[in-house]
């Protein structure tokens, strides 16, 4: 070895060495994530664009996409962590469509329909809202609720349903606990859940219901489909060269009671009481096939008793989960409810106490964001609800798809006239109080919802008709829990009265007598449209719709052709009205237009056909923003237009 320290090529020492080839290597390294990252952004584009699939007749969202990538979408909106293990990645459906009442009901199972009635255009047809129409319902229904039965405990059809009655001890065995929970998530879900005390001990009520020998029933069960699909097919041919010929309404009743459908009798005198004697159409064929122990998705008209429906049959699984020894110390749960909006949690809590009356063990929990949270959580200890259990939502395979609208139907009600107005953007708010001017001079006991596109934008309408010195009311995400749940309230029990509403009341929300619902600006989408008009003309009711649009929306009605939507000519407008309007609207706080605007340019570059093209979208804005009174356009945050696309687009003001 020589003397002195070794050199390196370049003269350099060992650890100038040593680092120079670590930087190298960091180098190398740092290219090679480079590549890997534009490989997979590639990737992402591609995929992309093959979604976004050139302008065909299929929409986007119709476009069949792969069951894994389905269920990894509804896992992730709902699985908690580490419960995948639970996945059951097998589910898939069976399709069953119930003709309208000239066209008696259909149920056939998955395998013989499979061949016959392919499942909608994806690859994995369970569950995909969009493919189903916007009333389409079934446990996973125009509310988003889906209800999942676990059916291999409680709906094996070899057990009657038995109540018990407590000994005089009070040391029934059989006491489990149960209850009826509902639990809001902090991202506004509510997850009905069971759990609680619960035990029929005082009800000394004995029913066993005959059920077919399981052979018996096996024969029929599979015996059954081929008969079916062969008549269906033959009703398939006439249905489809009637279905416009036979556009008549559908009753809103079917002729079984519910004392005649296999539910608790306490139940029945609970619904009895209530006014629930006949069932509807959708609740007969429902209520059947969830107490056979199947999960349903049924496809259902708004305002045509879809709540009772798929709460009857939970209930059921209650009672019948007392049957079954729970050495469990936590109840576990056995229903499960998804509803977009706590107004819809509650809602459907108030309807299922009213079931439960004769109940008095199964309790109703109701728990929704904005509200007290350790109150609930002081409930949620004394009525333990348990979150593995339930990741399971996809239904099961052999689920049943009950179809109440029909192929080729219209999924309004006929009794509901729709029509649609187009005038500038700049003129909406006074076509509005034209139209509420108009409407309330017709119609004494007038009850009017008005959506807006955003929750700025209906406080901002509700503003100008308080101004305006309209009996008003307004409703949506920026206004706390208590207030909204307030005016739900007052809202469902009064008359002569108009609420401000955004998408926060379109769904599944049963505000009775609605006498008109008018849609301000294009609503997001088709299933939007026809929730809110289910607003009005319920329980086979009339009522009235009206959707005003600006020029540059409407494109929209191409998304409606289908339905009995038409185009009004506009009123004559009043001068002396848009004086006043203009009066209100100078009293308005300019912080209260200055949002609006926002939210008017930020849902509208939410909307494809709209946002393409974003100089003439800061042109409408521009226009929008001085027909409410503002001076200049207010200014966006930088970041904010960037992540927008708007920075550098005329007309667009950014923040120094
Ligand atoms: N069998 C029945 N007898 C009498 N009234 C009923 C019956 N079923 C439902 N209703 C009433 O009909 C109205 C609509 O019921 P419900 O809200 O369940 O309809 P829905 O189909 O769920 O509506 P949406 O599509 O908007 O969710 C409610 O006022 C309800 O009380």
């Amino acid at each position: 070895m020589g003397g002195g320290p070794r050199t390196f090529p370049g003269g350099i020492n060992k650890w100038q060495w040593k680092r120079l080839h670590q930087k190298k290597a960091m180098e190398k390294e740092r290219k090679l994530l480079h590549q890997e990252k534009q490989l997979y952004q590639a990737r992402i584009r591609s995929q992309i664009r093959a979604n976004l699939s050139p302008p065909t007749t299929t929409p986007s969202h119709h476009l069949p996409i792969s069951s894994n990538h389905h269920l990894k979408s509804l896992a992730n909106r709902f699985i908690k962590d580490g419960a995948e293990d639970l996945w059951n990645q097998d589910d898939g459906p069976i399709t069953i469509t119930i003709k309208p009442p000239h066209f008696h009901s259909h149920h056939h199972t998955h395998a013989d329909s499979a061949k016959h009635h392919p499942p909608p255009q994806n690859e994995f047809p369970t569950m995909n809202p969009r493919h189903y129409s916007s009333a389409s319902f079934a446990f996973w229904n125009s509310t988003s609720q889906l209800v999942k039965f676990n059916r291999a405990r409680y709906y094996s059809v070899r057990h009657g349903t038995r109540f018990r009655t407590k000994d005089s001890s009070g040391s029934d065995d059989e006491d489990s606990d149960y209850g009826l929970q509902h639990v809001v998530r902090t991202d506004g879900e509510v997850d009905m859940m069971l759990g609680g005390r619960a035990s029929l001990g005082k009800y000394d009520v004995k029913i066993t219901r005959r059920r077919l020998p399981q052979k018996e029933y096996d024969q029929l069960a599979f015996s059954m489909p081929v008969e079916m699909i062969r008549s269906e097919l033959g009703m398939k041919k006439f249905m489809e060269s009637k279905a416009h010929e036979n556009d008549e309404e559908q009753p809103f009743y079917s002729k079984t009671r519910f004392d005649e459908c296999g539910i608790s009798p306490l139940t029945v005198k609970a619904l009895s009481e209530a006014g629930y004697v006949q069932m509807t159409r959708v609740q007969e064929t429902s209520v059947s096939v969830g107490l056979e122990g199947k999960d349903a998705l049924v496809k259902a008209k708004t305002g045509t008793g879809k709540s009772a429906a798929f709460m009857l049959p939970a209930i059921e699984a209650v009672i019948n989960a007392m049957d079954v020894k729970n050495k469990q110390r936590m109840p576990p749960i056995y229903v499960l409810i998804l509803c977009p909006t706590r107004e819809l949690a509650s809602q459907i809590a108030a309807e299922t106490k009213v079931m439960l009356k004769y109940h008095d063990a199964i309790g109703v929990q109701t728990l929704v964001g904005g509200t007290r949270f350790k109150l609930d959580q002081k409930r949620l200890e004394t009525e333990p609800c348990q979150v593995r259990r339930v990741s399971q939502l996809v239904l099961n395979r052999d689920h049943v798809y009950i179809d109440m609208v029909g192929m080729g139907c219209v999924e309004t009600h006929s009794k509901v006239k729709q029509l649609y107005l187009v005038a500038p953007h700049q003129q909406h708010f006074e076509m509005v109080l034209h139209l509420l001017k108009y409407h309330l001079s017709e119609v004494v006991d007038y009850k009017v919802i008005i959506f807006c596109t955003t929750a700025m934008m209906t406080s901002l309408m509700h503003l100008l008709l308080h101004e305006m010195k309209m009996n008003v009311r307004e409703m949506h995400s920026r206004k706390p829990q208590l207030y909204r749940t307030r005016i739900s309230d007052e809202f469902k029990e009064r008359k002569r009265l108009i609420l401000v509403t955004s998408d926060v009341s379109s769904r599944g929300m049963n505000y009775p007598d609605i006498t008109l619902v008018i849609q301000v600006g294009v609503p997001p989408d088709r299933e939007h449209y026809i929730h809110r008009l289910g607003r009005t003309g319920r329980e086979g009711k009339t009522g009235e719709g009206i959707l005003l649009l600006a020029p540059w929306e409407e494109y929209f009605i191409n998304e409606i052709r289908d339905l009995p939507v038409e185009k009004s000519s506009l009123p004559p407008l009043d001068p002396d009205m848009n004086r006043k309007l203009e009066d209100s609207m100078a009293k308005i706080d300019p912080s209260v237009k200055e949002s609006a605007y926002l939210a008017w340019l930020g849902y509208y570059n939410s909307i494809r056909e709209i946002s393409r093209d974003k100089t003439t979208l800061a042109e409408l804005a521009n226009q929008f923003s001085q027909s409410i009174g503002l001076q200049n356009a207010p200014a966006l945050f930088r970041k904010t237009a960037l992540r927008m696309g708007l920075k550098d687009i005329p007309g667009i003001q950014i923040r120094k």
